[in-house]
C-alpha cells in the first residue's frame, strides 16, 4: 500500500531507531533527561525564542498553549478552518473553558482587519480576547503559507492591544522550505510557536512548542497536570533531534512530488484541483467523475493506495518521506485508472 492519507504517518529512519536505542537517559521530571534538554534548546535557537517544550503531540502543545495564554471564559480568534476549531475534539473549551471564535479567512489567510474588528473591547458583556491564532502551513486549505506579511500585520494588532499569538506551526518547518524565509522570521511574528517532529520531519512521536521563559515554566506546569510529565523521555526524543536536524531540508523534495502529482491530476478529466499547491499536500475534487469522496477513497484503496476524504467532494494527498519518486507514479497512474473506469 502506498499511504499519501498524512504526513502523520511517517516512520522513523534506521537514524533515528539507532538515536533512540544508543541515548544516554534521565528522569525529565528532574530536569535530567539530557536529550530532550539539547532537543528543546535546539528548538528554541532554531525559533529565536528563549525556552522550548517537547510535548506528546501537536495537538497537546496548541491546548497547553491555550492554557497557559488564557483565562478561563476567555475567547480565542482563529480561523474559520484551523486545526484548533476542526480537529482538536473542542478541547481548547473542554480543558481551558475558552470559547473559539472563527474568522473566515481565504486559503487560511484572515484579514487583519477582520482580526482587528474582532478583539473585543472592554465590556461587562464580553469575554476577554485571550489568544490569536494563525497556522502555518495551513492544512484545510492544502498546506497553504500564510504570507510573513499577512502574521506581521496580525502580529502589530495583537501587540496593540496585548494579546498573544500563537503560531500552529505544525508543518511550519514544510511553510519555510517553501517559501524561502526562515522558521525564525515566522516566528518573530508570534508569541509562541507548536511544530511538529512526528510529520514531514519523520520523528515517531512529539511537537515543540517554544516561547518566553516565563511562558515555558507556566506550559510545563500545564503539560504535568495533563499527566505529560515525561520520564526517561531521550529514547523519543533523540529521534526527534535527528529529526529537527537531518531531514528539514528533504523537505523540498515532498514538495516536489505534491506539485508532480497535482500537475498529472489536472489533466485527468472530472478531477479538479483545490487551489495551488503551496508544499506537501493536494486537495482534489472528485465530483466530476460522479463519486463521493467516500466512494473514490475506497476505490483507491482496493488498487493499493491510502488516501483521505477531506470533505463530501474532495480528497487528500500528501506527500511524505515514505513515499517516493516511484510511489508518487504509482498513484498518478492508479487515480488515472480509476477515473478513466469511471468517465
Ligand atoms: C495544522 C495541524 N495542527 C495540529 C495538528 C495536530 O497534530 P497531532 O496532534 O496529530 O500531533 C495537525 C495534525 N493533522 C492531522 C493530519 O493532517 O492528518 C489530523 C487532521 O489531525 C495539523 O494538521
Amino acid at each position: 500500500m502506498i499511504d499519501v492519507r498524512s504526513d502523520t504517518v511517517t516512520r522513523p529512519t534506521p537514524e533515528m531507531r539507532k538515536a533512540g536505542y544508543h541515548v544516554e537517559v534521565g528522569d525529565d521530571v528532574y530536569g535530567e533527561d539530557m536529550s530532550v534538554i539539547k532537543l528543546e534548546e535546539t528548538a528554541a535557537r532554531m525559533l529565536g525564542k528563549e525556552a522550548a517544550l517537547f510535548v506528546t503531540s501537536g495537538t497537546q502543545g496548541n491546548q497547553i498553549a491555550a492554557l497557559t495564554h488564557c483565562d478561563r471564559g476567555d475567547e480565542v480568534l482563529l480561523e474559520a478552518d484551523a486545526h484548533l476549531f476542526l480537529y482538536e475534539g473542542a478541547a481548547m473549551s473542554a480543558l481551558a473553558g475558552v470559547q473559539p471564535r472563527t474568522i473566515q479567512g481565504v486559503r487560511g489567510v484572515m484579514n487583519p482587519e477582520h482580526v482587528r474588528a474582532a478583539v473585543r473591547p472592554d465590556n461587562i458583556h464580553f469575554p476577554e480576547t485571550g489568544m490569536i491564532c494563525i497556522e502555518n502551513s495551513h492544512n484545510k486549505a492544502g498546506g497553504a503559507i500564510v504570507p510573513l506579511e499577512n502574521m506581521q500585520a496580525i502580529h502589530d494588532i495583537a501587540r496593540e492591544h496585548g494579546i498573544p499569538v500563537h503560531l500552529d506551526g505544525a508543518r511550519l518547518f514544510n511553510a519555510s522550505v517553501a517559501s524561502g524565509v526562515s522558521v525564525k522570521d515566522y516566528a518573530a511574528q508570534t508569541d509562541t510557536v507548536q511544530f511538529c517532529l512526528s510529520k514531514g520531519l519523520g520523528a515517531p512521536v512529539g511537537s515543540i512548542i517554544s516561547g518566553s521563559a516565563e511562558f515555558i515554566r507556566k506550559a510545563r506546569k500545564w503539560r504535568k497536570r495533563l499527566g505529560g510529565g515525561l520520564r526517561q523521555v531521550g529514547v523519543i526524543a533523540e529521534p526527534g533531534y535527528v529529526a529537527l536536524t537531518t531531514m528539514v531540508d528533504r523537505l523540498a523534495e515532498d514538495h516536489e512530488h505534491a506539485a508532480l502529482m497535482a500537475e498529472a491530476f489536472e489533466q485527468i478529466p472530472g478531477l479538479s484541483l483545490e487551489g495551488s499547491i503551496d508544499t506537501n499536500i493536494v486537495i482534489v475534487n472528485v465530483a466530476g467523475l460522479s463519486m463521493s469522496s467516500d466512494h473514490f477513497v475506497e476505490e483507491l484503496t482496493k488498487a493499493g493506495v491510502l488516501a483521505g476524504t477531506f470533505g463530501p467532494d474532495t480528497v487528500r494527498f500528501v506527500t511524505h518521506y515514505d513515499v517516493n519518486r516511484n510511489d508518487i507514479k504509482q498513484v498518478i497512474d492508479r487515480v488515472n485508472e480509476l477515473a478513466r473506469v469511471r468517465s
